[in-house]
């Protein structure tokens, strides 16, 4: 089972697999993924377009079904995990956010932030989404709608909405995709405090090396199996180990 415990491995996938479709249509997205990602540390995926990096996302996410292999994530395999039960952990231990932030416009940031608990039936403290907003950085931002917020800080209310459960692992699907730089920057910058100031675990699907850069840990996909890997990197390794995938 790997060099590390499972108690200090935030999430780990062994022997994942998924194809879509069937017969001579079927493509296989994942063939055989093994990865653990410790406790407290930020791993970014990285590969060629079609590569597989969403469908590790999700699945490991459990947002979509593996069709074998094993999701653990706060102590239970995703793969074979009921309805219920996955519900239940996508609203407690599980943080997701998008390239497009899907924040809800009518909402101000307050309310978009503290909508994951009321979905979850939980009461919300008003002095719970305050802390989480500030600790993005927003604390004077509460009342505003996405509208009047930007780009960065719509992102920051997402990740504010994705951490107020207080998750076991963030998931991010290309956080600075829709950022200019000095945004992207910024909440770069925010993540990497999160997990070195709040021992956040993170596992953030990028295509860009100067994103993967600031994470521990950086694993390439090609054709859905992990081929590469690199610690604490700098953006020129990430970019030349990218181009040779690329090809
Ligand atoms: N719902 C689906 N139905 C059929 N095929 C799919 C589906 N989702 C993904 N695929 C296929 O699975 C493979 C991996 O897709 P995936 O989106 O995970 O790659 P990716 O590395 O995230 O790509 P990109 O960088 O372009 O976003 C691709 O060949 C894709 O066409």
């Amino acid at each position: 089972m790997g060099a590390m415990d499972n108690a200090s491995l935030a999430l780990s996938l062994y022997d994942v697999r998924r194809s879509y479709g069937r017969g001579g249509n079927a493509v296989t997205a994942l063939d055989g993924v093994t990865l653990e990602v410790p406790a407290h540390s930020w791993t970014a995926v990285m590969g060629p377009s079609g590569s597989g990096k969403s469908t590790l996302l999700h699945v490991a996410a459990g947002l979509e079904r593996a069709d074998r292999g094993q999701v653990w994530l706060a102590g239970h395999d995703l793969t074979r995990a009921s309805e219920a039960l996955l519900t239940r952990l996508r609203r407690s231990e599980i943080g997701f956010c998008f390239q497009s932030f899907n924040l809800m416009g009518a909402l101000t940031a307050a309310q978009n932030v503290a909508l994951p608990m009321r979905l979850g039936g939980a009461k919300v403290e008003g002095s719970r989404v305050h802390d989480v907003l500030a600790s993005v950085g927003l604390a004077d931002r509460a009342r505003h709608r996405p509208r009047e917020l930007s780009g960065g800080q719509q992102q920051r209310v997402a990740i504010a909405r994705a951490l107020v459960t207080e998750p076991a692992v963030l998931f991010a699907d290309e956080p600075t995709g829709a950022l200019d730089t000095g945004s992207a920057r910024s909440v770069l910058t925010l993540l990497r405090g999160l997990v070195d100031h709040r021992g956040q675990t993170i596992a953030m699907v990028t295509h860009d090396p100067a994103a993967a850069a600031r994470a521990d840990t950086v694993v390439f996909l090609a054709d859905g199996r992990l081929v590469d890997r690199l610690e604490r990197p700098d953006a020129a390794q990430v970019a030349a180990r990218l181009a040779a995938l690329e090809g």
